[in-house]
């Protein structure tokens, strides 16, 4: 369990995180997501103990990152996967990592293992393609066999076969019960992975929630329905709901469930030939939380506006 409380960092006249709390509870995966500049690689930097926070605490297994005696053992980072020395190995870079921390040297073979990088290790890291950088540097992570994981942009850069390996892994490391927090840009990619999310903007919580919750719109949750006697329904629903008419014999329904609705009509004696939650992508709740904490947006060509959505 991570556990970060009124994290704050400041630097010079960017406040990077700002009064930040939440949790990352252990045997689930928490996606860590924000726009650019949001925080995210500061606030895991301070969970590492790489970075002081300027207020709060962030701690792991109830304790800072510096207090732990043996942190690999309970904490692993792939913070910056392009951080390792190009002339080492890959075997060497992890042997070093070991040898520092006291983990013996048959674990690095394990690891080596673990992520398949196999012969590779072999070979100089400035040889590597990312995704091999990638597994070098979970490997590392998972050195001191950690009950908490941190990984900031996993995915980024990786082919499709990288990306499914990596959700496999961060999955089978939930499963056996471990804190698996993983930060990434990609919302789709969050709900594939992801069992709940925690969304910042400028340094700021927007949302904590399990991935499905923030799907049904936080709460603002939005049914279909379709009945021939669409007045009939619209009339009995205008006090109760927000109440939209999207198509012929058709509404969309803010603020009841769906076995409300389906009640109450059956309750009326309407005939319902539809009735559905609308699931909303990730990607369109996320743009719907952030919009407001986007430092940097990017200037959308005219022809493209009101396009793709
Ligand atoms: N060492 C530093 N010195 C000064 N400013 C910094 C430093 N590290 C981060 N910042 C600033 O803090 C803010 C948050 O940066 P951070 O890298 O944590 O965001 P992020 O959410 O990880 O972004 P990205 O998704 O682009 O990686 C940014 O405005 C960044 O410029």
């Amino acid at each position: 369990m991570i556990s970060v409380r009124g994290l704050s960092r400041q630097y010079g006249d960017v406040r990077a995180v700002d009064d930040l709390t939440f949790d990352v509870p252990a045997g689930e995966v928490t996606g860590f997501l924000g726009p650019n500049g949001a925080g995210k690689s500061t606030t895991m930097r301070i969970v590492m103990g790489l970075d002081r926070p300027t207020a709060g605490t962030a701690l792991i297994g109830g304790q800072r990152y510096v207090d732990l005696p043996e942190p690999l053992h309970h904490v692993g980072a792939l913070l910056d996967a392009g951080a390792m020395h190009p002339g080492r190995t890959g075997r060497g870079h992890l042997r070093i990592g070991a040898r520092t921390n006291g983990i013996p040297l048959r674990r690095v073979e394990e690891v080596i293992e673990q992520v398949g990088l196999g012969q590779a290790a072999r070979r100089r890291i400035k040889g590597y393609s990312l995704g091999m950088r990638q597994r070098l540097g979970i490997a590392a992570a998972l050195l001191g066999d950690p009950k908490a994981l941190l990984f900031d942009e996993p995915v980024n850069g990786l082919d499709l076969d990288g990306v499914r390996w990596i959700r496999s892994l961060l999955r089978g490391f939930a499963d056996e019960g471990r804190t698996v927090l993983v930060s990434s840009h990609l919302m789709s990619e969050m709900q594939l992975i992801a069992d709940r999310i925690v969304v910042i903007g400028r340094g700021r919580l927007i949302a904590e929630a399990p991935v499905d919750e923030i799907l049904r719109g936080l709460g603002g949750q939005r049914v279909r329905i379709r009945t021939p006697r669409i007045e009939d329904l619209q009339r009995a629903l205008a006090d109760r709901a927000a109440v939209e008419r999207t198509a012929p014999g058709e509404l969309e329904i803010t603020g009841l469930g769906a076995t409300e609705i389906g009640d109450l009509a059956h309750a009326l004696g309407l005939p319902v030939h539809h009735l559905a939650e609308i699931e909303q992508s990730l990607e369109h709740a996320y743009l719907a939380l952030t919009g407001e904490s986007v430092d940097y947006h990017g200037r959308t060509p005219s022809y493209l506006n009101g396009a793709g959505r």
